[in-house]
Formats: structure tokens, sequence, C-alpha cells
């Protein structure tokens, strides 16, 4: 039995990442998924990891009729075919895809002439480096934003069944117009891949030392730039001038900054400073939980032994001490038998937690 609301026989086309770990995760909401891919091989391994049968071919609706919905989580040049496609086949009452641009495949449908009633847009704001069943995971969504970019012809009716597939797949839907939402994601997703793959780029004529030294800071910033290429060219040429907009932008950053550092002034080193407050400061407005927006959370530092049973401790005083944690980091030096536990925690709450773990013997800095 499906959970109330949820869609109880959805068709995905698409067993990649993206379309893979919603099969996964409708699966496991006792959803019917039927799955289909042109790639044997993607929707072989799909279904051999339990995230549906696959769907008949043919030319109709599938057996026992339209599925509740039908997700086209193809590549963004492809959604308008699969979608001309599935509504002439009839699959499904409702369609959405999950392409991470939406004014191209909303003016390629109309183009094709396909329903725009039944189509919802759609775009999940999560995903990985990676491609492919194999990355599937049934948690991607958790927490996440999920981006619906209705048109004044799509069927509230419509709106509202991917409304309930996104909350199913633990995502926070978020109604949007296309223009608006490509203008956003070139600000906060494509145009910060091609600036990790810049550089990442760099590293390709790095010597045995430099890469020998390579920390966690590089490898933060470039976990992105391993993602597929042919996909990303499709993104970026498919969403070109807001994120060459922004690209702009941040060269003019780039290039004010190195001359500012060649002139090696005093009075130059304030002014990269500068940029590097501004970043501070950008970083500090990406939301916090939820997706909700961005809040100012006090940390309190616990130092932790590296034994059985002593998160399960901390959390318990927390709740004696009616303290609700907001986010928790954990920190660990390779090689010695401590943590840092760093609890995220509303501001006034954050000396009552202080005390309370103090009180119970947990060495609390500061
Ligand atoms: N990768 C991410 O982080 C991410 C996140 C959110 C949204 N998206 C979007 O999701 C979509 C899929 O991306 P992905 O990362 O899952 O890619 P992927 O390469 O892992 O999977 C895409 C799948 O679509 C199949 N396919 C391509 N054309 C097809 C067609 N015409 N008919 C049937 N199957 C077809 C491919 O064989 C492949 O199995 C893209 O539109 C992408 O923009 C990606
Ligand atoms: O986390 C990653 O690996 C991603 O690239 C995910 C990410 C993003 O930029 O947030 C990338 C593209 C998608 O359209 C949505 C999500």
């Amino acid at each position: 039995m499906a959970d109330e609301g949820a869609p109880g026989r959805v068709v995905v086309v698409g067993t990649g990442l993206i379309g893979t770990s919603i099969a996964l995760v409708l699966r496991a909401r006792g959803a019917e998924v039927l799955l289909a891919d042109r790639d044997r091989a993607a929707l072989d391994l799909a279904v051999g990891l339990g995230a549906g049968t696959e769907l008949p071919a043919g030319d109709g609706p599938p057996p026992g009729g339209p599925a509740d919905v039908a997700v086209l989580a193809v590549p963004p040049a492809a959604v308008a075919v699969t979608l001309l496609d599935a509504q002439k086949r009839g699959l499904a009452r409702v369609y959405t895809d999950v392409a991470s641009v939406k004014a191209l495949p909303l003016r390629q449908a109309a183009e094709l002439g396909c329903d725009p009633a039944s189509f919802v847009p759609g775009h999940p704001l999560a995903g990985r480096e990676r491609s492919g069943p194999a990355a599937a995971r049934d948690d991607l969504f958790l927490g996440r934003p999920w981006a619906l970019c209705p048109t004044p012809k799509t069927s509230p009716a419509a709106v509202a069944a991917v409304e309930a597939l996104a909350r199913t797949c633990g995502a926070e839907p978020v109604v949007v117009e296309a223009d608006e939402h490509d203008r956003a994601v070139a600000l906060v997703s494509h145009a910060p891949h091609v600036v990790s793959a810049a550089v990442a780029a760099r590293l390709t004529g790095a010597d045995d030392t430099a890469l020998g030294l390579a920390g966690q800071g590089v490898r933060d910033v470039t976990r992105i730039a391993a993602s597929d290429p042919r996909l990303w060219i499709g993104i970026l040429s498919a969403n070109a001038a807001p994120v060459a907009d922004v690209l702009e932008a941040v060269a003019t950053d780039l290039a004010v900054a190195a001359s500012l550092l060649r002139d090696g002034s005093e009075g130059a080193a304030g002014h990269v400073a500068d940029l590097l407050l501004r970043g501070n400061a950008g970083r500090s407005r990406i939301p916090g939980k939820h997706g909700g927006p961005g809040q100012a959370f006090a940390t309190v530092t616990v130092v932790i032994p590296d034994r059985p049973g002593e998160l399960a401790m901390i959390f318990q005083a927390a709740g004696i001490a009616g303290v609700n944690i907001e986010d928790v980091t954990i920190e660990h030096s390779p090689g010695r038998p401590l943590g840092v536990l760093e609890i995220a925690v509303q501001p006034e709450a954050a000396e009552t937690l202080a005390a309370e773990l103090r009180a119970r013997g947990w060495s609390v800095p500061g």
C-alpha cells in the first residue's frame, strides 16, 4: 500500500541517477513503478536494484491503464520528445520531468504540440557527481527543494499530483516560474559547476608534489567537477546567457584579486580581504536544514572520547535539557581517540546545553 497522497503507480522514463533514485524511494513507499530506458544495461541494472519492473514495449498505455504520474528523467534536450512520445502512448494522467533547466524543455514541448495541461516541469535540487543507476540512492531528495514550474495552462490537479510525488521522495516542492528558475540555478548550481571545473582543470598540469599535498579544501571545491561532461554541456548550453552573466561577475572578482595580489601592497591585501569577507557573507546565506531561510544557530563544541554510545548519551542529555539539536558535525583527527562534536542549537539554548553537558562530565570549551 502506498502512503496517503503518494502516487500508487508511476512510470519512470530514464533509469539513470535521478530516475532510479526516484523509483527506489517510490518503491520503498509502496508504489508500483514501471521503468523504461533506451539503454538496456541501465534498465536492467535499475530493475536488478529493485527500482521497479520493465515497462512493456508497445504503443498504448501500460497494462492496467495509465499510471498516476510519468517521470521523465532524461537529459534536458530529450525531455520534449520523450514527453510527446509518452503522451501519445497515454502512459500516465500526469507528466513531469527533472531536467536542470526549465525554459528550454517547456519551449520545445510547446513547439512539438505536447499537451500543456498534464505537464508539470520539475527539477529536484539534489544530485551527485556520478551518473547512472549504480549511483542511485533512495535518500537523495530528503529535505531538498524540488522546483515545479507550472504555466497558466498547467492543470492544478497535475501540479498537486507532482507536489505529492516530490513530498513522497522527502523533498519540499517550490513553485517558481521557469525563467526565474533558470536564472536562480545559474547562480546556485550551473556557474558554480563551471568554476569547480576551472579549478580542477588547473590540476591537469600539476606535478606529483602538488597532487601529494592535496587536502580537503581542493576536494571540496572540485567534487562536482567529476560529473558527466555530456550531461553538463547540455545543461549549460540550455541556460547559456544566465550562466554567462554569473561567470563574468566571478571572473571580474578573480581578475581584481589577481592584480591586487601582484601589487603586493598592504592596501591591496585589504581589498582581497574584502572579497574573502563577501565570501563569508554569501556562504552564510545558503539556507539551512529543511531548505528554510539561513538561520544563525549557536554552536556548542564538545570534545568526545571515541567510544560506543557517546553520541547517544550527548543527544539524550540535550533532550533532558529540553534543547532541540538543529544540526551536528563531527571532526575526527585520524589516529587520535577523540572527536570534536559541533552541535548547532538556537542561540538562546546554547548556554543551557553547555551547562548540562559540563555537569555530566563532558569537556565543553568556552
Ligand atoms: N545529476 C544530477 O545531479 C542531477 C540533479 C537533478 C536533476 N538532474 C537532471 O536529471 C536528468 C537525468 O540526469 P541523470 O544525472 O540521472 O543522468 P544519467 O545519465 O544518470 O541518466 C539519464 C538516463 O536517461 C537515459 N536516456 C537518455 N535519453 C533517453 C531517451 N530519449 N529515452 C529514454 N531514456 C533516455 C539514458 O540512457 C540514461 O540512463 C537530466 O535532465 C538532469 O539535468 C540531474
Ligand atoms: O551535488 C551535486 O553533485 C550536484 O551537482 C547537484 C546539483 C546542484 O548543483 O546542487 C546539480 C545539478 C542538478 O540540477 C541539481 C543538483
